[in-house]
């Protein structure tokens, strides 16, 4: 049920929100050190090279005019320590600042996949799976130009650009002014544009998520498409949503673009400007214009222009990168709905009684999915859910390892309430086997010791022997030690769920929750199972799901559920007996031995 599907795109913030740079300098903060370092390198590489136009001017005015060889020699050497130094630096720059930039996309993605870790099922509902990863590995990758080069250099650009405007002042003030007047006109240009270049910086990294919203979920289901042979009709989305993100890239850049040949249109302008005014003001005699001057002018020039283009397209990476930001926090910054109360406590080591008080729940707003359902289970005992489709089943269950929080009522375990208990000891002590069996990619040891990692080979292979999966994974071509795909394509479906069933068994739980455990293994190795599985669930207290009644015939309680409400509860011979849902269910299932 996603609100949020491929072809809707995601809202847009309005303002330019600085606070997004606040939180991203935060990340920078420990590599300060580093960046310091690059910053006075570069600085001094600057300062450096601003003397360079200062020599040759002496070299034209003093040294020539004297015949003074040795100034000239002295002053080419120290020109070419200088272009040494300055090399070396931007070296030494690139290697700090690669390094920062690389630490903080480290801990910003991190930082993301943690909370990605915490969020509640509801948030997963919600969204495209396609749209979330695009945060954590598009949108975080397209930082590294702002993290590694673009600090470092704003600020070097900046100092650089006041040094190169005083060395120019020093030089003549009137040649300076000209070539600044450029500078208002630039400045204009860019504040007209800001708005639209942001908005379709925004719209560009809306639709770069929508397609990857597409191509995730197209490739999940590509087994579906291909046996309802949906490809061309797939193909088309993709075109369109390929097609938007291409024009949207397009609009995006165009803007970009559109700033250096502007820069460079002044740069060429001013420059010229300075020539014509300042060889008409030597040839007007006036004698603070010399040639020395002019050729040193020439030298500054360029180099005031340079900081301003990488300044300008520093901007551009900033307006790009913030769309980025708004996003990888907006994800960081979503609320863990699903959480330990204040004041939690560990659950003590479980017993197994289960209580459900007057539950109600919905998963969205005003559609109630359970009605005041209350039940109590015994400790040790097993406890069937069977009912409709969408009764709301696998809800009960859901909500009893808190996967949600309810809306009214209590859930209480050995008397406790679960909302007051920390949700890491509470899901520990349960063996929980959803409907979807995922598997991991990695070996099939690795796949059920994802139940308890702390279990030995020996406790992992003596869990499948329970579930007789032993047989089938000793037939493959490496036993326990085969790798099998993410998703387990490699799998049938019966044994995914035998090794998702062992997983959760080795978790040795208290509570054992199986939501369609057998719905897709043969009769005969369920009938196996249910051996070892009566001797194992001895002790425990387990909720079984399941469409097949011979699997939860013998259960010591059978509850039925219909349009979130338990309408019948007793054991198979008592509902039996009574002739109801369960009965009619019974018959419609096995009506054939009547
Ligand atoms: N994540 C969700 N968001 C919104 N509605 C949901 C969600 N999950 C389930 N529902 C709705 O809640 C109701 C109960 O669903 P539930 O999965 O508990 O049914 P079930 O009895 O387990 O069904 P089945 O036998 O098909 O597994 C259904 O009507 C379903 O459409």
């Amino acid at each position: 049920m996603a609100r949020n599907k491929y072809d809707i795109d995601e809202e847009l913030e309005e303002e330019f929100d600085f606070g997004q740079l606040k939180r991203l300098a935060k990340y920078v903060g420990p590599y300060k050190k580093d960046m310091i370092k690059a910053i006075v390198i570069m600085l001094l590489s600057s300062a450096l090279s601003m003397l360079i136009p200062r020599f040759f001017m002496t070299i034209m005015d003093v040294y020539i005019p004297e015949g003074n060889i040795k100034g000239i020699v002295m002053l080419s050497i120290a020109t070419m320590a200088i272009v040494v130094f300055v090399c070396a630096s931007l070296k030494t720059k690139i290697i700090l600042t690669n390094r920062v930039g690389q630490n903080v996309i480290y801990a910003l993605r991190r930082d993301l996949f943690v909370h990605l870790q915490e969020l509640p099922f509801s948030y997963y509902d919600d969204r495209p799976h396609g749209k979330i990863q695009v945060r954590v590995v598009n949108y975080v990758n397209n930082l590294s130009d702002l993290l590694s080069n673009g600090i470092v250099n704003t600020i070097t650009d900046l100092c650089s650009l006041i040094f190169i405007i005083l060395f120019m002042l020093s030089i003549n003030i009137k040649l300076t002014f000209v070539c600044m007047c450029g500078i208002p006109i630039l400045a204009v240009l860019i504040w007209t544009v800001k708005k639209k270049q942001r908005r379709a910086w925004q719209i560009e990294s809306n639709k770069q998520s929508n397609l990857n919203a597409y191509i995730a979920e197209s490739l999940n289901g590509i087994r579906v498409t291909q046996s309802f042979v949906r490809e061309e009709v797939n193909q088309n989305i993709f075109n369109g949503l390929s097609s938007d993100y291409k024009s949207a890239w397009m609009e995006a850049v165009r803007y970009n673009m559109m700033l250096s040949p502007i820069v460079d249109t002044i740069s060429v302008l001013t420059t010229s400007m300075v020539y014509v005014l300042g060889i008409n003001w030597m040839i007007g005699g006036e004698a603070a214009i010399t040639a020395g001057v002019l050729i040193a002018f020439t030298g500054y020039i360029s180099r005031f222009w340079t900081p301003i283009t990488t300044l300008a397209s520093f901007y551009n990476s900033l307006l790009t990168s913030i769309s980025y930001l708004e996003r990888i926090f907006e994800t960081i910054d979503e609320p863990v709905t699903v959480k330990d109360e204040e004041g939690a406590v560990d659950m003590p080591i479980i017993q197994g009684a289960v209580e459900f008080e007057n539950v109600d729940f919905a998963y969205e707003d005003g559609i109630k999915r359970l009605d005041k359902v209350s039940f109590r289970a015994n400790t040790g005992e097993s406890y069937a859910i069977v009912g409709p489709t969408g009764a709301g089943k696998t809800t009960i269950i859901n909500l009893l390892s808190r996967f949600y929080n309810i809306q009214s009522g209590k859930i209480l375990i050995d008397g406790i309430d679960i909302s007051k208990v920390t949700i890491r000891s509470l899901r520990k002590q349960m063996g929980v086997m959803l409907q979807d069996s995922f598997i991991f990619s990695g070996t099939i040891m690795d796949n059920i010791r994802y139940g308890n990692h702390e279990a030995s080979d020996e406790e992992v292979i003596r869990a499948a022997q329970i579930v007789r999966a032993h047989d089938f994974i000793m037939a493959m071509e490496q036993g326990y030690s085969t790798q099998v795909n993410e998703r387990g394509s490699r799998l049938s479906q019966g044994q995914r769920q035998l090794i998702s069933f062992a997983r959760a068994l080795l978790a040795n739980p208290k509570i054992l929750i199986l939501d369609e455990a057998t719905s897709s293994i043969d009769t005969e190795t369920e009938i196996m199972l249910q051996e070892g599985l009566a001797k194992l669930l001895k002790g425990r207290t387990s909720f079984i799901i399941a469409h097949r009644l011979s699997t939860i015939k013998s259960a010591d309680c059978i509850m039925y559920i219909d349009k979130g409400k338990i309408v019948e509860m007793g054991c198979h011979e008592q509902l039996m007996k009574q002739k109801g849902e369960y009965y009619n269910l019974y018959l419609s299932q096995y009506s054939f031995l009547a």
